[in-house]
């Protein structure tokens, strides 16, 4: 179509596609980002403007049979053989084999492989290399290669997630993504040409960045290893937005069903109420409205982040890249969290009507879950996320002064909560802040009593673990608390629709706490009767925000396509669209299913199970 805007071409596909995951989505979202980020210009030249072309199509095949979380296990070998200047791509053991990649089985023809590189009898940790797997005339499998796809999943059925395995495969040395780290001899020259035409820093900087290249060597280390891990940075960065779309499309259907459903007589001979003016109703589905939001505006800042840190990794300041690996691997973790949790309850909202293919939920949750193990499991982001959060810990006890959004930790723990009836914004910001300093800090002191009392580094980690995850959740969560309340106070809003958003990040904040009151309260930090002036709030917000609800939801623009739901109808014509799709069921098309003369009929009539037979050798 020609779109060359990212985002323009995202919803475009959606329209196209709505919650079918693509099985292209690997080559636009992983295989092209790494070739533009990781290959050299001279590799780019070569292979961006086929990828371009959808000549090369492509995947990102990482994952194997027995590893995913822990990349540095990967069995896969690449060997570097001087003679014949070729890698040898080798899969040794079944575990070794790839498995899981999109795109794989049947579609990609190339992908990006992360091989174990060894060079000179040594090992160097996992690198990419660009391989073909497929003719580019024919789309057979090439020799060295098997491929297949792993099976049905829990959804993904339009996408061909496969297995590959490399029998001493041959590729020629051009082909590992040289960027930022080499092998074989390239001239010094080459890298100073290079770098200044990426940036417009001093060359002597970039000197520095290869400081450890040998004219003989064969090896030449990146600046930072976890450069090639950038990829899944920029698709962990994205993901916040993907979970806060889904847990919004949810919304826009379950809220938009309950102001149209009516059940129960209010009282006897009354009106049967819209079941959205149910506070129970309203207590399950406007929280989760509310964190549909804060999601969005989480995912746009995280995004944001990514492009301007990675703007400055490109000019060769790595500085930010542990940052802005804490805040994307922990929201990450955090969003698809919230949000499969959250579309689950907007289902079970829907009463039977939420089981029905029809509600277009199971549709939206399944496309959702798997981004809760993808791109890293959540629970091993989550403590990434809290390994940045010990050091600045650390670094906070040590008197220097930490980042932006982390000058929280290490504050004086002594402070009782200000709120107040009237539930301020300031007032839940600070509450958020004070907890996850409280959980950090009673992760760091768990650590270091277990450390103390003889355990090593490793071991006093898992012993706190629990702690460590709880710490990084309650940063995560106090990240979305704030830049809500930032976002409302920074923007310039209608009053009117300052007040409705005021309610809604009110809810977010007020509902988190309730939900998570133990640790709030562990401490004393709240007063009992600081509670009820939270739960009386919850309740008042729910009044607040009932009569505005609907357009909440439609404020997010889903058109009815993209919704692809009976329940979530824009026009209400709710029982209507049940009763076509159940009229358009396959089984509807016939009057007597086939299975009627092969199982049924001969037990209503045994004397003609001779018919059925024939019928069914028919
Ligand atoms: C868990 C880790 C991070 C551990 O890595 P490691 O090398 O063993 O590191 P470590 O010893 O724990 O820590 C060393 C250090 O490396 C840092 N680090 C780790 N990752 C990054 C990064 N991306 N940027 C910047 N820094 C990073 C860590 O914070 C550590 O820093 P420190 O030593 O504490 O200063 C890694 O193995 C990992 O990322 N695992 C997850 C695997 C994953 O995400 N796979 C994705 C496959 S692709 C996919 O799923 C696509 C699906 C898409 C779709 O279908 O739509
Ligand atoms: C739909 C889908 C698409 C995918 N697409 C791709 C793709 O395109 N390319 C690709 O390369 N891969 C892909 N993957 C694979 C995916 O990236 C991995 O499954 C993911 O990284 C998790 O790794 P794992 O399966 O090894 O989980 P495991 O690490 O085996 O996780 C199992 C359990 O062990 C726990 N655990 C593991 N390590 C630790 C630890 N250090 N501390 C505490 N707990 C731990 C986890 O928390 C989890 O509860 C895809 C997966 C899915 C489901």
């Amino acid at each position: 179509m020609g779109i060359t805007d990212m985002q323009e071409a995202f919803y475009y596909r959606e329209c196209a596609a709505a919650h079918e995951n693509s099985p292209l989505g690997l080559h636009y979202a992983m295989f092209l980002p790494t070739i533009n980020k990781q290959a050299t210009p001279e590799q780019k030249k070569k292979w961006l403007p086929l990828a371009e072309n959808y000549k090369m199509i492509g995947t990102y095949a990482q994952t194997e049979l027995g590893h995913g979380t822990f990349i540095r296990g990967l069995e896969t070998t690449a060997t570097y053989d001087p003679k014949t200047k070729e890698f040898i791509l080798d899969s040794p053991t079944l575990t070794s084999k790839k498995y899981w990649p999109g795109c794989l089985g049947k579609t990609s023809n190339h992908c990006v492989v992360m091989a174990q590189l060894y060079t000179q009898g040594k090992s160097h940790g996992p690198h990419m290399f660009m391989v073909q797997i497929r003719s580019m005339e024919d789309h057979s499998v090439l020799p060295g290669i098997e491929v297949g796809v792993i099976g049905n999943k829990f959804g993904y059925g339009t996408n061909d997630n496969g297995f590959l395995s490399f029998d001493k495969l041959r590729i020629p040395r051009e082909n590992m993504l040289m960027r930022y780290s080499q092998v074989g001899r390239i001239p010094r020259e080459n890298m100073l040409m290079r770098y200044s035409q990426v940036s417009r820093i001093p060359r002597e900087n970039m000197l520095m960045r290869y400081s450890q290249v040998h004219e003989d060597g064969t090896y030449v280390k990146p600046q930072n290893a976890k450069l090639a891990y950038g990829s899944m940075v920029l698709i962990r960065s994205s993901i916040v937005s993907d979970a806060a779309r889904g847990l919004a499309q949810a919304c826009v259907i379950s809220i938009r069903y309950s102001a149209v459903r009516r059940q129960t007589e209010a009282y006897p001979g009354g009106e049967e109420p819209q079941i959205l003016d149910y506070q129970t109703q309203q207590y399950r589905l406007f929280p989760l409205l509310a964190s549909a939001y804060s999601l969005q505006l989480a995912g746009k800042y995280v995004f944001n982040t990514y492009l301007e840190v990675n703007d400055q990794i490109e000019k060769g300041n790595l500085e930010s890249m542990p940052e802005l690996h804490a805040l994307s691997a922990g929201l990450k973790a955090f969003s698809t969290y919230e949000a499969s949790a959250g579309i689950e309850v907007c289902r079970i909202c829907c009463g039977g009507h939420g089981y029905s293919q029809a509600s277009g939920l199971p549709k939206i949750y399944v496309d959702v879950v798997p981004g809760c193990t993808y791109e890293g499991e959540n629970t091993v982001m989550m403590l990434q996320t809290a390994r940045y959060l010990m050091k600045c810990y650390s670094r906070a006890k040590q008197g220097q002064k930490l980042p932006g959004f982390v000058q929280y930790i290490g504050q004086n723990l002594n402070k009782k909560s200000c709120m107040s009836e009237e539930v301020a914004l300031g007032c839940l910001v600070m509450a958020y802040e004070h907890r996850a300093a409280r959980l950090v800090e009673a992760a760091a002191m768990r650590m270091q009593s277990l450390i103390q009392g003889g355990k090593k580094q490793h071991e006093a980690w898992n012993g706190s673990s629990v702690q460590l995850f709880w710490a990084a959740k309650a940063h995560c969560h106090l990240f979305c608390v704030k830049n809500f309340v930032d976002a409302i106070q920074a923007k310039s809003l209608s009053s009117k629709t300052v007040t409705v958003m005021k309610s809604v990040c009110q809810l977010y904040g007020v509902h988190g706490i309730l939900e998570n009151l133990g640790e709030f309260m562990q401490d004393g930090f709240f007063s009992g009767e600081q509670v009820g002036y939270l739960q009386r709030k919850m309740l008042a917000l729910f009044e607040n925000i009932r009569p505005n609800a609907v357009a909440l939801v439609d404020a997010f623009d889903y058109p009815d396509m993209v919704l692809g739901s009976c329940l979530g109808r824009y026009d209400g014509q709710v029982y209507q669209a049940l009763y076509d799709y159940a009229k358009s069921a396959p089984m509807n098309q016939t009057e007597i299913h086939s299975t009627y003369y092969k199982h049924l009929k001969p037990l209503i009539n045994p004397e003609t199970t001779s018919d059925a037979m024939q019928f069914a050798k028919l």
